[in-house]
């Protein structure tokens, strides 16, 4: 089964998404996603000038190797670009693979092991009242578990407040716009949040929070332990995670669950969080960490130490990586929970795809392949538009982590 052709396709519905489109002799095609937010087209570059040439004429079947030749092969390992070219390859052979065994994805992978997939929706407003009303109306729409983010007086752009109840996309400009944060009127506000959400809708719904790497590791202590009455199911990249260590002392400090990891590219980003088990839930992806056979290396080493999965799955992860990881999450055993921010209705018509949301869950499709594919004409309706992620700075001009 060798491969004859490897394509990137650039679209924009709203925002960029960057596919590999693998052929093999015998016309079977598959599909993989290769969206690096604001950093779109050095993942072009660096799978049409450098991967693709050399995945013409080898074997589709072998999916480890191919990926063993990319990883080793580059000798410059790691990395968001590297990883993401990695995981567009891997998914559209492992979508190729299972097509050709006429099977579902989750199959190929060991069969399902759980019949739905929990996700979270992301509720937000621009103060407390509104994030609260947002929230109401994720539990109308039955979620079980929603990520509540809201707007600090004050405090101009905070993290996760979006522009619309259901889409939501923070890379906004062609340059990255400017943000302020204020770490002492955050760590004043939030809780206080989730006080009001216990307060109204009492303890029948899971809620998360994410910090997006904000504070320091004696801050994300102190919130995580004023955060323990409204028993979060998750606190999330509390601190940046370079220095795993750190985890240690937030550790030490809070019973609040930590999960981290939706930037992380390899199992090495996470080895120690996971061993040492100073995590519970790994937020690695598909597309970040190396595709199919990347995180499920992650996986299975989590498995060991009880920190479950908990795929990142905002909206800059297209339907590719979505519907891949709905087949992931349906076989992986230490399963936590999967982020579901919802695509427009523009990016659903380039990406016809088969898993569907229902009561809090999404259901995977029974199609042989991971069921998502993507209709050329209609993505070349929407040209590349160049989108970049906002910045953080303090009150005095300085530099902050977004
Ligand atoms: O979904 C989340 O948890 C995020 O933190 C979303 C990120 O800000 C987003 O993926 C950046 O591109
Ligand atoms: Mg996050």
């Amino acid at each position: 089964m060798q491969i004859k052709s490897a394509r990137v396709i650039v679209t924009c519905p709203g925002r960029n998404f960057v596919t590999l489109k693998i052929e093999v002799e015998g016309g079977l095609t598959g599909i993989g996603d290769a969206t690096l937010n604001g950093r779109e087209l050095s993942v072009v570059s660096y799978l049409e000038d450098h991967v693709c040439p050399a995945l013409i004429g080898k074997d589709a079947r072998r999916i480890e190797d191919i990926w063993q030749f990319l990883y080793r092969g580059a000798y410059w390992r790691r990395g968001p670009v590297t990883m993401r070219a990695i995981a567009a390859v891997d998914v559209a052979l492992w979508d190729i693979k299972a097509k050709a065994a006429k099977m579902p994805l989750y199959d190929l992978l060991g069969g399902k092991s759980r019949d739905r997939v929990m996700v979270y929706g992301h509720a937000n407003g621009g103060d407390i009242d509104e994030t609260v009303d947002a929230v109401g109306r994720y539990i109308e729409m039955g979620y079980k578990a929603i990520r509540a983010q809201t707007g600090i007086p004050g405090v101009k752009g905070a993290y996760g407040v979006g522009r619309g109840d259901l889409y939501y996309e923070p890379a906004d400009a062609a340059l990255p716009s400017e943000t302020l944060w204020n770490t002492t009127s955050y760590l004043d506000y939030a809780p206080k949040l989730f006080e009001a959400l216990r307060d109204r809708f009492g303890f029948d719904h899971h809620l998360l929070h994410d910090v997006h790497h904000r504070l320091t590791p004696i801050e994300a202590a102190r919130l995580g332990k004023s955060l323990e009455p409204a028993r979060l199911f998750w606190m999330e990249d509390c601190t940046p995670a370079e220095n795993q260590e750190a985890f240690r002392l937030v550790r030490q400090h809070t019973v609040t669950p930590l999960a981290v990891g939706e930037i992380f590219n390899t199992i090495w980003d996470c080895k120690d969080l996971i061993g040492e088990q100073l995590i519970d839930y790994i937020r690695a992806t598909i597309v970040g960490a190396g595709g199919v056979t990347g995180l499920r290396r992650i996986a299975d080493y989590a498995a060991i130490y009880q920190v479950r999965t908990g795929c990142h799955g905002a909206t800059d992860l297209s339907p590719v990586t979505l519907g891949t990881a709905v087949h992931f999450d349906s076989w992986v055993p230490n399963f936590g929970i999967q982020e579901y921010m919802r695509h427009t209705p523009e990016t659903d018509a380039v990406f016809p795809h088969n898993y569907a949301f229902e009561d809090g869950y999404l259901l995977v499709g029974e199609t042989p392949g991971h069921g998502v594919d993507i209709d050329e004409e209609e993505a070349a309706k929407y040209p590349y538009k160049p989108m970049q992620l906002p910045v953080a700075r303090l009150e005095d001009g300085t530099m902050w982590n977004w």
